[in-house]
């Protein structure tokens, strides 16, 4: 087997992915990241901008202080910014300054228009290619490992880069990152780029080529891996992809990619992926960042299966629809997700696991419940399963049932209920008003099969979370010494209680019918 080489995983969690609007950490979250970073066996923690606030120097510094990793600091191209990175890491185990200035036309224009930069373009490069060297140099004064980065290099002209990063070499750049700094670039084109350095910088051997790729065009894990193939050997990016605007190229992505195919490659990291989900979460949680419930590798769908073909699939195969497992990245387990979408075989699958035994034609009518139940609400719990079970095998011979049932109500209207039911192949039709529509759903029931109230007493609860969680109502009907329970399960509660009143009736009917008592709590 051949060795694979390594990619170093340079983690900009808490640099640039705090530069997501509102994603502000304070220390002792920075610190709590930087500990979950080292379980994850980053090589590099970008921990900070020190010169930016008084409360990043202090992180920097208390991250570098307790972390075995390569901590890195940020620094603008001047001294300030330099040295006040220093002091936040002159007491880290393993200190890098990361110093940079922007190299493209674009940029030198745009944010060095001041006349002391120079008046032309041509000056202007010349001025920000002696601050970088001169950047380095100082940096250099107070460490051994500088990393420099040339801001948007993506779009900065291929010979001037070259020229640049030669320069930060031999002043001592012991990192040179190629930043996508507007995640403007094309994969090949950016693979290309870094393939065209290597060979126009005679010294660049003596660094490492780095890469930090913005998402702004949703390429910046493509653009990292072209940039990897063509000889980049530390892969700049962050937790969840958070970071400047669209944000950074995801770790996860890169190293999961990198893992799952590497039968392409000969590149490896040194990340535990099983910490990934917890990474994922303490991130999330602490920069009030959610993670889109389709994010790749971390996102809540990342591995659930919803629709019947990929849930028979999965439970005959996992790899038909997997191409890692959940457990591989520490995500507990598959979900496999039960709703309109789901075919019989998750369902059973699901129900087993539950205890009920479920198969051939007792599937079938469970299934026939179970969707129509799905077309209500988006998801089907457990606990909705184990009232759809209890209602399906606790039915009367001769079922009550509801054929239609229409409810006015509101705040400045009598409730009026009206309903149409079913039984032994007649039809029953009435309307009634009441104290609520409870109550008048009830007297249109008595109404329509003649009846006095019987009821006893009636409750209704939620089965599951959410908004769209179902109701069980329950009745109970007392007659005489003689007790009948009726439940029923709807989205709709007042269709619930109507299902279970009559559920009741019935099981009082059989009674009746029969001369034999089948009250399922008689006496009670
Ligand atoms: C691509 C990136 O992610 S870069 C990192 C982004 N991170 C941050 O900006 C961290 C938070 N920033 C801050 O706290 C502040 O912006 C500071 C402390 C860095 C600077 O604040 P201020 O001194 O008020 O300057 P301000 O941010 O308004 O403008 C930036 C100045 O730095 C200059 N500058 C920008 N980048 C560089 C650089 N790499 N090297 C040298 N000078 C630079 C700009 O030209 C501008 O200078 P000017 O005042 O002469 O016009
Ligand atoms: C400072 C550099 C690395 C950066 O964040 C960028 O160019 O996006």
């Amino acid at each position: 087997m051949s060795q694979k080489e390594k990619v170093l995983i340079f983690d900009t969690t808490l640099r640039d992915g705090e530069q997501s609007p509102g994603a502000s950490l304070n220390v002792q979250e920075k610190i709590e990241i930087a500990r979950q970073l080292e379980k994850l066996n980053v090589d590099v923690i970008e921990a900070g901008f020190p010169a930016s606030s008084p409360l990043q120097l202090e992180a920097v510094r208390r991250v570098g202080e307790e972390s075995s990793r390569i901590v890195a600091a940020l620094a603008r191209a001047v001294e300030h910014d330099i040295s006040t990175a220093w002091k936040a890491l002159q007491s880290a185990r393993h200190p890098r300054i990361h110093t940079f200035i922007s190299t493209s036309d674009i940029h030198i224009m745009g944010k060095f228009g001041h006349e002391r930069y120079g008046k032309t373009l041509a000056e202007k490069q010349k001025t920000i290619l002696r601050m970088a060297v001169d950047a380095v140099l100082y940096a250099k004064t107070f460490c051994h490992d500088i990393e420099f980065s040339a801001e948007d290099a993506g779009r900065t002209d291929p010979g001037y880069l070259a020229e640049v990063i030669e320069a930060v070499i031999d002043a001592g750049a012991t990192t040179v990152n190629i930043p996508d700094t507007t995640g403007y670039t094309w994969p090949s084109e950016f693979g290309k780029k870094i393939a065209d350095l290597k060979e126009r910088v005679t010294n660049i051997d003596q660094a490492v080529i780095s890469v930090h790729c913005h998402n702004d065009l949703g390429l910046a894990v493509a653009n990292t891996l072209s940039a990897i193939e063509n000889g980049a050997r530390q892969a700049e990016c962050s937790i969840n992809g958070i970071g400047e605007r669209a944000g950074n190229a995801s770790l996860e992505e890169i190293v999961m990619a990198l893992k799952v195919r590497s039968d392409l490659h000969d590149y490896s990291t040194g990340i535990t992926t099983r910490e990934i989900y917890n990474t994922s979460r303490m991130v999330s949680s602490f920069t009030g960042l959610i993670v889109q419930p389709n994010k790749a590798i971390v996102g809540d769908n990342a591995f659930s299966h919803e629709s019947g073909i990929h849930q028979d699939g999965m439970l005959k195969n996992r790899q038909t629809y997997e191409v890692m497992t959940p457990q591989s990245v520490g995500v507990p387990e598959t979900h496999i997700v039960l709703g309109r979408h789901s075919g019989k075989h998750g369902l059973q699958s699901r129900l087993l696991v539950l205890g009920y035994k479920v198969e051939g034609e007792e599937l079938d009518k469970v299934y026939q419940r179970f969707l129509s139940v799905a077309d209500k609400k988006k998801e089907i719990y457990d606990d909705d399963l184990r009232v759809l079970m209890g209602d399906e095998f606790n039915r009367p011979a001769e079922p009550i049932e509801l054929d239609y049932l229409h409810i006015n109500s509101g705040t400045a209207s009598i409730p009026t209920a009206t309903v149409r039911i079913k039984t032994r192949g007649r039809t029953f039709e009435e309307s009634s008003t009441g104290d609520g529509p409870v109550d008048a759903c009830f007297r249109a029931i008595e109404r329509a099969l003649k009846l006095d109230s019987l009821l006893n007493s009636y409750s209704v609860r939620s089965t599951s979370a959410g908004r769209q969680a179902l109701g069980e109502a329950t009745v109970r009907l007392r007659d005489g010494d003689n007790f009948y329970t009726g439940r029923g399960v709807s989205t709709d509660i007042i269709e619930a209680s109507a299902k279970a009143y009559l559920q009741a009736l019935s099981f009082h009917e059989d009674a009746l019918q029969n001369d034999n008592n089948n009250s399922i709590d008689n006496g009670i």
